[in-house]
């Protein structure tokens, strides 16, 4: 159990490329912390600092009471999962389980005891003689998360262990570390986890809290519902929720004391609460942002809030929803739906979309700040 903290936290490579611009980030004792971003924003540069397989160029990194700098990774209390698993090829997966506790001269008991223990849970007992190649990428990622359990670490960092799993590999793999996280809280031995992807539906789903990262600078640092409903910046607004939000060019204007936002097809009446957050900047150009699911596509509707007419170019079957693209103004839009719910939409037909204009956000070109939180 142990928190961990980055205080300034910088990584230049030796070639002179500057990829951690002074992250500060506290995670807590027992929480799943997922780090998330485009390729290339360093979330695995991170990750591996947290584990020691990359020296820090600036600040600091602690693990419970300890700043870990100058410490070896083996000495960390740390244990981590990669991608490729990074088995041993000749070995078989309970020797591959038990390689690290017979190096820290573990009595052989003990090691027999956790590796059965941890095979239990990961229901791989049947697989402990079979070596590496015997075994599918599933399997072989369960014995990776086998040898980091028996370690019983403080921290678990995950490096992308699920992205070479096929898609319905990765959900019940990801609800199994998620089980696992669960069952080291309920056996009172709580493990710090931090787990690094680019698939926001695993950040989504697995993470406590998420930080969202973007060229070697974090973003911002939430709970997932958080993230979704109130993105502090242009960035996270972009980068979470698929498909992602509408986000459209836009004007504040006044008219009559009353304040819209003027977007391609529209100029839309903002409800009281956001036209008080954005009346400082009226004459000024803003992006406007809009989830899918809050545009509702209806000839007919009796809300408060303004519509868009636009045409209709692809309209998407999901089984239970229906994603509706369309242009207005020569700009394109997406509407989620609920097929039950809005029928008869045809592709290349005009229709009016209505916009849900309290669930709206308008963000500063300059600063790329929420101005509607
Ligand atoms: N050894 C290195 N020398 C120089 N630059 C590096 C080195 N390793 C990584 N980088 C650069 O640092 C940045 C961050 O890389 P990192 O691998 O941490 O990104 P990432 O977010 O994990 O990306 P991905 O999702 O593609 O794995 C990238 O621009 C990368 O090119």
């Amino acid at each position: 159990m142990a928190e961990v903290v980055l205080k300034s936290v910088e990584k230049q490579y030796p070639n002179g490329f500057k990829a951690v611009h002074g992250i500060d980030l506290e995670i807590k004792d027992g929480e799943f912390m997922v780090f998330v971003g485009p390729s290339g924003c360093a979330k695995s540069t991170t990750l591996r600092m947290v584990a020691g397989l990359e020296d820090i160029t600036g600040g600091e990194i602690w693990i419970g009471d300890k700043c870990v700098n100058e410490v070896q990774p083996k000495d960390r209390g740390i244990a981590m999962v990669f991608q490729n698993y990074a088995l041993y090829p000749h070995m078989t997966a309970y020797n591959n389980m038990a390689f690290g506790l017979q190096m820290s001269k573990t009595p052989k008991n003990i090691i027999d005891q956790r590796v059965r223990e941890a095979a239990k849970h990961l229901e791989i007992e049947d697989l402990l003689d079979r070596k590496p190649k015997e075994m599918s990428g599933g399997q072989r990622q369960r014995v990776a998360l086998g040898r980091a359990l028996v370690r019983k670490p403080d921290v678990f960092l995950f490096d992308e262990p699920l992205s070479n799993l096929d898609a319905k590999l990765r959900v019940s793999m990801r609800v199994r570390i998620q089980e696992l996280h669960e069952m080291l809280k309920a056996e009172g031995v709580p493990a710090t986890m931090i787990y690094v992807t680019h698939d926001q539906v695993e950040a989504m789903t697995m993470g406590d809290r998420i930080t969202v990262l973007n060229a070697g600078r974090i973003m911002q640092v939430d709970t997932p519902m958080n993230l979704y409903r109130k993105p502090e910046n242009l960035f996270v607004a972009g980068f979470i929720g698929a498909p992602s939000m509408n986000l459209v060019d836009g004007e504040i204007v006044e008219m009559g004391g009353k304040v819209f936002v003027s977007i391609p097809g529209g100029v839309l009446p903002l409800p009281e609460e956001k036209a008080e957050k954005v009346r400082s900047h009226v004459g000024k150009k803003i992006k406007f942002g809009l989830r899918p699911e809050d545009i509702i596509a209806n000839e007919v509707h009796e809300g408060g809030e303004g519509f868009v007419t636009g045409s209709v170019r692809v309209v998407e079957q999901m089984g239970n929803e229906e994603f509706i693209y369309f242009n207005a103004a020569g700009t394109q839009f997406i509407a989620r739906v609920n097929p039950e719910q809005v029928k008869n939409i045809r592709k290349g037909e005009d229709y009016r979309f209505w916009f849900n204009l309290a669930k709206c956000h308008m963000f500063d070109l300059e600063t790329e700040e929420n101005l509607t939180l």
